[in-house]
């Protein structure tokens, strides 16, 4: 399938995620620093479960809800992969992108990613990348927003407003896409997963300490919510129905309809 071989991705280097691996006296809460914009394309790819098949197909179910001269909003783009992927596959005519972070690492490696791409290939759409906090944000009339394991770095007390906010941005026919990591209510799910989580991470090649040491070093700063907590949200804020489309271990991807 030519859309999923993913030519940009091969064009990043990889630098492997060595960022845990010696032993930290005390270890810090997680940041979007420099330190992991270089390695973040690694990181990613052998801490979620399933991330390559989630972007390449964010692009995929985006393409079958944008509409003809609107706005797809990748907030929280990191390096902009779901920008990427977006641009791969979206052809309604007229659309833009625009791509927002806030961590000015992250947004100065998105913006050469993304002119990497436009060097690569011809009449992609439009992209813009904003630094910026999408809990601040002035939205665009939007046919797609996708949010890819973003909301659960949200304070929680701000995630109704901020999907609220979201939905009244969005068009009639276009959906947001929300991918996070899962807690589960049900405590012997809950062991179960996280311990496949961790044998994800082992099979992938992190060692005991950098998979301890990253769990402290998320743990306050990353709050996942469990399904059904997600489902009420998204109805609270407005959005008629809520459809998982993904899930690999405690990783989950929905679409939510206006
Ligand atoms: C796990 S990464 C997202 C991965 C990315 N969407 C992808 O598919 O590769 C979370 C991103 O959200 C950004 N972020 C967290 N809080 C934010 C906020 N309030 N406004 C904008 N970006 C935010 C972080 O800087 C980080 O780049
Ligand atoms: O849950 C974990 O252990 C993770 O490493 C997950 C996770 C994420 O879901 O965003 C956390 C931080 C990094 O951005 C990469 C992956």
């Amino acid at each position: 399938m030519p859309g999923f071989s993913m030519p940009e991705a091969r064009a990043v280097k990889q630098i492997p995620d060595r960022i845990y691996a010696t032993p930290q006296e005390q270890v810090a809460d997680f940041v979007f620093n420099e330190a992991v914009v270089r390695v973040f394309p690694d990181m990613i790819k052998r801490s979620v479960p399933g991330y390559p098949t989630i972007v390449e197909n964010i692009g995929v179910i985006a393409s079958q809800f944008a509409q003809p001269h609107s706005t797809l909003y990748d907030l929280g783009c990191s390096l902009g992969a779901v920008s990427q992927a977006l641009r791969r596959h979206v052809q309604a005519e007229d659309c833009r992108v625009i791509a927002v972070d806030n961590s000015s690492a992250m947004v100065e490696r998105c913006r050469e990613y993304l002119h990497a791409q436009d060097s690569m290939f011809q009449e992609l759409l439009p992209v813009e990348v904003l630094e910026a906090d999408i809990c601040q944000l002035e939205f665009q009339p939007a046919s797609v927003v996708a949010l890819n394991f973003t909301l659960q770095f949200i304070p929680r007390e701000q995630r109704r407003d901020l999907l609220a906010h979201i939905r009244q941005t969005l068009l009639p026919g276009g959906a947001l896409i929300l991918s996070e990591k899962l807690r589960f209510e049900d405590s012997e799910e809950q062991e179960l997963l996280s311990d496949l989580h961790i044998a994800f991470k082992r099979a992938n090649g992190y060692s005991e300490l950098e998979i301890a040491q990253k769990r402290s070093a998320i743990e306050n700063v990353m709050k996942p919510d469990s399904l059904a907590e997600h489902r009420e949200r998204l109805l609270a804020a407005g959005f008629s129905k809520v459809i998982p489309w993904f899930q690999c271990l405690n990783f989950a991807s929905l679409i939510a309809l206006p």
